[in-house]
């Protein structure tokens, strides 16, 4: 019996192996039946930021290439500083050019180098000092000279050098396999000249919703019957999705409350996705066909039913078509609107990740603290929707040196949609739980 929301995402997850590695292999069936974008490589260009690196990127050089600055002012010799207090300026190194070609024997004697930030340290030179350590005089017809001040003085060798290779060495790791190419992992790439990169192939997901009385969005209240409500969780689960840019843009299909038909839609999302979020149907009525249709198509279910609230009801299996056949993840979220929109940003985020290849997949999640706890306590595991806070509302000036302060958003049950859209995302407490916290805290976005 599994415990815990953690346990049962690390069961689906050890059943799991990243997109990519599915498909790479040469010959291998299934991806040529699921025609899946393997590993592909591809120029460095915007498309590319969210995708996920499946091979490190190596340094084709030294990083830095050579002994920089860090500051702009004056390279100096060793002893220099010591020796006097007015040196003459007799070279430049600047950004973007050759360094001055200087006999350090010769040149310490006749003076220091004036450089500029991310130029090259003339051979000899130990240290930068910062102009504004300087006292600095402009002549017309003999060079300019710098006067050291106390500051100056103070500064030791080595300071203000950024040491040739000291990021990384050249044919080392500029960036891991496994990381999400964001800002400045397309930076990093950019800056040791990789020219391609490989990625993982995007994880194709498919979206069902069941149930017979679900409406198209679009249905107006005058055509519209109580008894038939619009069909909100496609959209809840599209927008969640929607953070993940290693995801395909859904699909997004519908089931009847109807064996046989659900059977052929889940059948067919199977064979085209890899991952398959099913959302209503899986709790205790006649009509609930989800955990059935799943056993008749050779599902393996690993959990049904969790201690946990909003959302006791979720399904978590795997399929594979053949033996060679890539493993599909399957989740069953309950079909209330609030145990859906929860169920899929703690299961489903996870595990969609770990399919994308991100290395970091198993994420922990920040924490906040509840601003007021009340005294009510669940013998489960309790998703509880919140609503950041500023730390100045509290009125509290001890708190508000306080990361992270919620308040919750106290709604009418796992049907409240509404109350959900006032919050910021939820926090989950442990069975027994009552104190402020700290919790940690999922997001909408
Ligand atoms: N006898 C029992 N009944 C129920 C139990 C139980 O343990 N014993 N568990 C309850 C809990 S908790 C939940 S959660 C729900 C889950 O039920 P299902 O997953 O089978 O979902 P449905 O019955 O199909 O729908 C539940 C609810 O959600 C609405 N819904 C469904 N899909 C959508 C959608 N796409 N957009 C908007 N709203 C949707 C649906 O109309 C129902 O109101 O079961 C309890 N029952
Ligand atoms: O688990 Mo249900 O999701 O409480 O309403």
């Amino acid at each position: 019996m599994i415990q815990s929301p953690d346990s049962a995402i690390e069961m689906l997850a050890a059943r799991l192996v990243p997109v990519a590695s599915e498909n790479f292999a040469p010959g291998n069936p299934a991806s040529q039946t699921l025609a899946h974008e393997s590993i592909s490589t591809q120029p460095i260009n915007s498309s590319l930021i969210g995708r996920v690196l499946a091979e490190p990127i190596l340094t084709d050089r030294d990083s830095p290439p050579a002994d920089v600055s860090a500051m702009d002012g004056y390279a100096v010799f060793p002893g220099q500083i010591d020796r006097q207090l007015t040196w003459p300026v007799i070279a430049e190194s600047a950004a973007g050019s050759r360094p001055p070609n200087l006999n350090p024997e010769t040149a310490s004697q006749q003076g220091v180098i004036r450089i500029f930030t991310g130029a090259m340290v003339p051979v000899g030179c130990d240290r930068v000092i910062q102009r504004e350590h300087t006292i600095e005089q402009v002549n017309s017809d003999s060079p300019d000279t710098v006067e050291w001040t106390d500051k100056a003085k103070s500064i030791t060798a080595g300071t203000n050098i950024r040491r040739q290779g000291e990021n990384q060495l050249a044919g080392g790791i500029a960036v891991p396999a496994g990381r999400v190419i964001q800002g400045p992992q397309a930076a990093a790439i950019t800056s040791v000249g990789a020219s391609t990169v490989s990625v993982y192939g995007l994880v194709r997901v498919a979206i069902i919703t069941t149930g017979d009385e679900l409406a198209s969005r679009d249905e107006n209240s005058e055509t519209l019957p109580p008894w038939m409500i619009r069909n909100s969780n496609a959209e809840a689960l599209l927008g969640i999705l929607n953070r993940c840019p290693y995801v395909a843009p859904p699909t997004v299909l519908h089931g009847p409350d109807e064996p046989e038909e659900l059977k052929t839609i889940i059948e067919k999302a199977l064979a085209t996705h890899e991952v398959v979020l099913l959302t209503g149907g899986v709790s205790m009525g006649d009509r609930d066909y989800v955990p059935t249709v799943l056993n008749s198509i050779g599902a393996e279910t690993l959990f049904h039913r969790l201690p946990l609230r909003p959302g006791k009801p979720i399904l978590g299996a795997v399929h594979q078509l053949n033996s060679k056949a890539p493993t599909k993840l399957i989740i069953g979220l309950p079909g209330n609107p609030v145990s859906a929109t929860m169920g899929v940003v703690r299961f489903a985020l996870p595990l969609i990740a770990r399919l994308g290849g991100v290395a970091a997949w198993r994420r922990s999640q920040p924490t906040v603290t509840l601003v007021e706890v009340g005294t009510k306590t669940l013998p489960m595991h309790w998703m509880r929707a919140v609503r950041l806070v500023e730390p100045a509302e509290t009125g509290n000036a001890a708190s508000a040196a306080t990361p992270g302060l919620a308040e919750l958003v106290i709604g009418k049950g796992s049907g409240d949609l509404l109350s959900l859209a006032q919050s910021d995302g939820f926090i989950e407490m442990p069975p027994h739980a009552n104190n402020a916290g700290p919790w940690p805290f999922y997001a909408w976005g």
